[in-house]
């Protein structure tokens, strides 16, 4: 049966008055959001502002924000955090297919390995990748479950300068490929502006700025066109070029 159209258009995340506290301090603050189905959203905010509280929330992971508004987000979300998470006990593959079941789940496994360019590295231990490395495992983890959301929480902070960059290409290749809703948590200006097609201000808690990034991938860092973007944000961020 075809889909109604209202499916189709319906957005993957909605929330409507989303407010959380933490001993009286509120962080969320009536926060109205969706996300279209497919979009590559980016959300920006200082240290603090709530950024993975709205993250965990969205991810279902925060029992407590459940009835303080409206929230809505598609069955099957991935999460990625700075971390890998990768049980160091099991081989890379194992890590890959935890939770998973059925038949072709092993050679989905190893797809997203190829994928990730993590070919050949299936029987590795965790301990034997490198940072890049293991946020890669991470990503063909998050992928192999097919997710209609994939939330990540600075995916990429603690990577060197030259990986995060080879890792921003590999998320957006990803991204053209499945087409998962993303929500990418990041402090970084110029990785939200060169990845995302939209990117969100959190500030005092609620979406100070929200900035459609018209320009086509794949985005250079040096694109004078993109000077503008980042400028509106560092000023929604409160900081001047010189002072980042
Ligand atoms: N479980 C918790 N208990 C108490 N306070 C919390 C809890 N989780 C978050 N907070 C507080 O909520 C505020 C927002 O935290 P959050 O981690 O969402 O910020 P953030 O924008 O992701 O910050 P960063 O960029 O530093 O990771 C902080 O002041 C934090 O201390």
């Amino acid at each position: 049966m075809a889909p109604h159209t209202e499916q189709l258009t319906r957005p993957a995340v909605s929330l409507r008055g989303l407010t959380r506290s933490f001993d009286g301090r509120t962080v969320l603050d009536g926060i109205d959001l969706e996300i279209p189905a497919g979009q590559f959203t980016a959300l920006l905010g200082h240290s603090g502002s709530g950024k993975s509280t709205l993250l965990r929330a969205v991810a279902g992971l925060d029992h407590e924000v459940t009835g303080s508004g409206e929230l809505h987000a598609p069955e099957r979300v991935s999460v990625v955090f700075q971390d890998s998470r990768l049980l160091p006990w099991r081989r890379v593959l194992d890590n890959v297919l935890l939770g998973t079941d059925g038949k072709e789940a092993a050679a989905k496994g190893r797809e997203a390995l190829a994928e990730v360019g993590l070919a050949g590295r299936e029987r590795s231990w965790p301990g034997e990748l490198s940072g890049g490395e293991a946020q890669r495992a991470a990503l063909a983890r998050s992928l192999v479950r097919e997710p209609e959301l994939l939330l990540a929480d600075e995916p990429f902070g603690a990577l060197d300068a030259l990986t995060r960059i080879r890792m921003h290409g590999l998320l957006r290749e990803l991204w053209e490929r499945h087409r998962p809703s993303v929500l990418l948590v990041t402090h970084d200006v110029n990785e939200a502006i060169v990845l995302a097609d939209r990117v969100l201000v959190l500030e005092g808690g609620r979406i100070g700025l929200d900035l459609t990034i018209d320009r086509p991938h794949p985005r250079s860092y040096s694109d004078p066109l993109l000077g503008e973007y980042r400028e509106r944000l560092l000023a929604a961020l409160g900081v001047t070029e010189d002072h980042q």
